[in-house]
Parts: C-alpha cells; structure tokens; sequence
C-alpha cells in the first residue's frame, strides 16, 4: 500500500470507531476486508489509528473536524506534514484539500487532549505535573516485560530475547522490568515469552506488586485477577498459596495456561474463604494512568461512569477487608491518576476501619517512565 493509501484506510477504520465500533474489532474487521495489506501495512495503520485516537481533540481541531479525515489530517498537520501531496484524489488517496478542511489551533484542555469535564479535576489533581503527564499521555507507550524469576534472571531472559533480535533493558521502576526498546512486535512469537520466562506487563504494575510483603508460605488472593497479570507477578514472588477470584470468571479464562506456562500454581475460587494473609485489590477503575495504552477510554468515560466505579471500588475494599487475617495485609492498586479513585479512598477506609493502618502508598505517573498507577499497602491490627 502506498502511504496515501494507508491514510485513506486509517480515515475509514476511524469513522467507523467514531460510529461505536470497538478500536480492536474495527482494525480486525479492516484487516479481514483487505487481504492485500501486508503486516508492515496493518502496523503501519493501526499507528495512525491510535495516534489519532490518542490525540483526538487536537487532531480534530487542527484537522476540520471529528471525523476519521479530520483527525488524520490534523495528525500530519501537528507533525508539520504538509498534506496536499499526500490527500490527491489519485487511485486510493484521500480526496484533496478543500475549504472545509479548516484548521483551529486547540486551546486549553482541547490542546492536552483532556475531556473538559475532568480536566478542573486532573489538574488539581497533577499540579505542577498536569502539563508534563497530559503531554505524555498523547505519546506512545512503551513495552515493558516482567522477567519471571521462576524460570531464570533477568540478564539470561535480556540474552534470550537478544537471541530473537528483541532489545531489552533493565528499568529503574522494578527489578524484574525490561523495557523493549527494539523488537517488540517480535515478543509474542518469541521464545523467551512462549516458554514463559517473560510476560508483557507495564513496570509501574510489576512495582505495584514488588510492594506488597509476600513470602514463602502465605495465602493470598487476588481479588481481582481479571487476565492474571498481578497475580502471576505474585505467584512468582514467593512459594505462595495464591488464589485468583473475580465478578466476571469469563476474564480468567486464560489464567490456567498462563500459570502453567509460568510455572506456579494458582486456584480459581469463585467463593472466596478466608482469613487469607494477604488480599489484593486491584480495581476497576477509570484506567486514566494508561490511557495513552488504551485512548479510547479517555473518551468514553463519563462523570456517572466515574461515580459509579467509586461506588464499585469502595464495595470491593471493604468486602475484600473482611477476608484478611488479624495482623495481615490488604493491598489496593488501579492504574489511574484521579485522587478520588485512589488516595481519597484510603483515607475514607483508615476513617471508617479504626483497627486498620496504612504501610505505605504511592502514586507513580507517566513520568516515572511507565503508566499510572496507584498502589497502598494496609495492614489490620493483630488482636
Ligand atoms: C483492573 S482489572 C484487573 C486486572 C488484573 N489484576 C491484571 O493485573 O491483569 C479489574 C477486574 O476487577 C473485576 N471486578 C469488577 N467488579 C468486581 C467485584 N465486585 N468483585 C471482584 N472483581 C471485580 C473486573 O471483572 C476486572 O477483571
């Protein structure tokens, strides 16, 4: 496909997004349609669509408009693209520039890519950062990998992945991270990540769990598991007891072979039973630290969206507080910067919840190198 091209096909699987298609199902539906596009083509294009879905106020402002042309348009405007040799009319390129092509140069959260709803919110939230994190978050994110220690260390899993033509890196965030800074449209078919002796999964994730205080012996439980990704990190942590619940079982589905692949053992337990010694939450929540990861849920979060996960979140500390032991340990994570989902609630529980402490918590942002998160250790009072 020729450049131009591939505009065009990006124009089309964003209107389509834009219609309520789903990103992931509207790429796979386009690829499925245009069998002549090669992976370098269905790469290429699934850039453009996140690039744009990521920037979609400022690409729409700078490009005429929110529509697939708009935002595609405004994309190689904010690039410094000149579009015209590009939008030609000639065989599959976009139809040339015309009057409505219009470019407004975005202002305020308009030009951080931030709804106006929540930006008042994020900015009091951010402070002095809001500036620096909302630019970040219209970057790229990076790929991390956990190294999994049960199956060897960090410098063999580097040298492994090396092997396949995959640069890695160790990063501050966690001692297991290995940021891919090459290759990493390699890693699924790679060997080192079919064997499992690395996982995909964000460093602020992996320091999230390097916080909670596991050791041999102890029984666990993710009270959340969803795909499994903290309670593998868990799992491969100490010689635990590990136990993997969650509302929607139809998420942990792929839990079994991942574990086996990893090499530990985790139980699936609808029922949950306690005393565990320890009980991680990690939350649904409304996934601002990662939406450079994931655009589309910038947009289609709502305030009534947010309010009710708050409801969800507090439900879930306090059911799932009931199952940890005297003297054990509730952890507490989400990926978002919003103080109301994470540090508000904490000390709303410590309020409620006399016989409880707070061990320690931090918020980590796209600065430290890696995506939002939050993540608080508690612990109840032993008698
Ligand atoms: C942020 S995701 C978990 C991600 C997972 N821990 C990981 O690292 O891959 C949140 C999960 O909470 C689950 N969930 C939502 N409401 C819940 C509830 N009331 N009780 C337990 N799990 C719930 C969702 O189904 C979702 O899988």
């Amino acid at each position: 496909m020729t450049p131009a091209a591939r505009l065009s096909a990006a124009i089309t699987i964003l209107d389509r997004i834009l219609a309520g298609t789903p990103a992931e199902q509207a790429l796979v539906n386009w690829a499925r349609a245009s069998r002549f596009a090669g992976s370098g083509d269905r790469n290429a294009i699934r850039d453009l669509v996140f690039d744009a879905l990521r920037c979609r106020r400022s690409h729409a402002a700078l490009g005429g408009g929110e529509t697939g042309r708009g935002l595609i348009l405004g994309g190689l405007r904010a690039a410094g693209i000149d579009p015209g040799p590009l939008f030609t009319g000639e065989g599959h390129a976009p139809a040339p520039i015309g009057p409505d092509d219009v470019s407004i140069i975005p202002q305020g959260f308009e030009a951080a890519d931030i709804p106006d709803w929540i930006g008042p919110q994020m900015q009091a939230d951010l402070g002095d950062d809001f500036s620096a994190i909302t630019a970040a978050l219209r970057q790229r994110a990076p790929v991390f990998l956990r190294v999994n220690l049960v199956r060897g260390g960090l410098v063999a899993a580097q040298a492994a992945l090396a092997d396949e033509g995959i640069t890695a890196e160790p990063h501050p965030l966690s001692p297991t991270a290995l940021q891919v800074t090459e290759g990493a449209r390699k890693i699924a078919l790679s060997a080192p990540y079919q064997d499992g002796r690395v996982e995909l999964q964000d460093a602020a994730s992996q320091a999230v769990v390097d916080a909670l205080p596991l050791a041999d012996g102890m029984r666990v439980l993710d009270y959340c598991a969803g795909g499994g990704g903290k309670v593998l990190a868990m799992a491969a942590r100490a010689r635990l007891r590990a136990f993997a619940h969650d509302t929607n079982p139809g998420r942990m589905r792929d839990l079994p072979d991942r574990a086996k692949r990893a090499g530990v053992k985790i139980s699936i337990t609808a029922r949950p039973e306690g005393p565990f010694d320890l009980v991680l939450t990690d939350v649904p929540c409304s996934g601002s630290g990662s939406w450079r990861r994931a655009p589309e849920g910038k947009w289609l979060l709502t305030p009534e969206k947010l309010q009710s996960l708050l409801t969800v979140q507090q439900t879930i500390l306090h059911r799932a507080a009931a199952l940890v032991r005297p003297g054990g340990w509730l952890g507490y994570a989400t990926c978002s910067l919003l103080r109301c989902e994470n540090r508000a609630h904490i000390d709303s529980f410590l309020a409620d919840h006399p016989g409880w402490n707070l061990e320690r918590d931090r918020q980590f942002t796209p600065l430290d190198g890696a995506d939002g998160f939050y993540g608080a250790v508690l612990r109840r009072n032993a008698g």
